[in-house]
């Protein structure tokens, strides 16, 4: 059984941080569930386009505010505690944090080997090219 605590991955290489959000990364692929799973923090005010063309992922909002902007038709979405969303088609996506700091617990299906960030154009690497 694997038993971790995300205090012990801040501030390891595990915790990746952008000027739009920080991941603490606590399962990556190499802990060989099938999927990952982090905790991710966006800050307020931010917007991040966003477009995983090479995993799926489920975003569970625990704290905070913000929206969520699919691009394909314009919707949005509001972000508060209890929303959950899946992005089941790939869906190319603006996420921008609110008044407060958005905190989320994502999980990627294929899983993350742990230092992704997204690319120009919103996109992590498929798992063969991150390892
Ligand atoms: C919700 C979202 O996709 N935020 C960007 C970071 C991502 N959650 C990650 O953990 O790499």
């Amino acid at each position: 059984m694997i038993v971790k605590n995300v205090k012990d991955v801040i501030g390891t290489e595990y915790e990746m941080r952008t000027d739009n959000w920080v991941s603490r990364r606590v399962l990556l692929k190499k802990d060989g569930m099938g999927f990952s799973f982090h905790e991710t923090v966006i800050r307020p005010g931010t917007q991040t386009h966003i477009h995983y063309k090479n995993h799926l992922e489920a975003v569970w909002v625990v704290e905070g505010d913000g929206e969520i902007e699919t691009i394909a038709d314009g919707k949005k979405y509001k972000l508060e505690p209890g929303v959950v969303y899946a992005l089941d088609e790939h869906d190319e996506h603006w996420l921008r944090g609110g008044k407060e700091p958005l905190r989320v617990i994502c999980v990627f299906n294929p899983p993350l080997t742990g230092d992704e960030v997204h690319d120009e154009k919103g996109v992590y690497p498929a798992a063969a090219d991150a390892a």
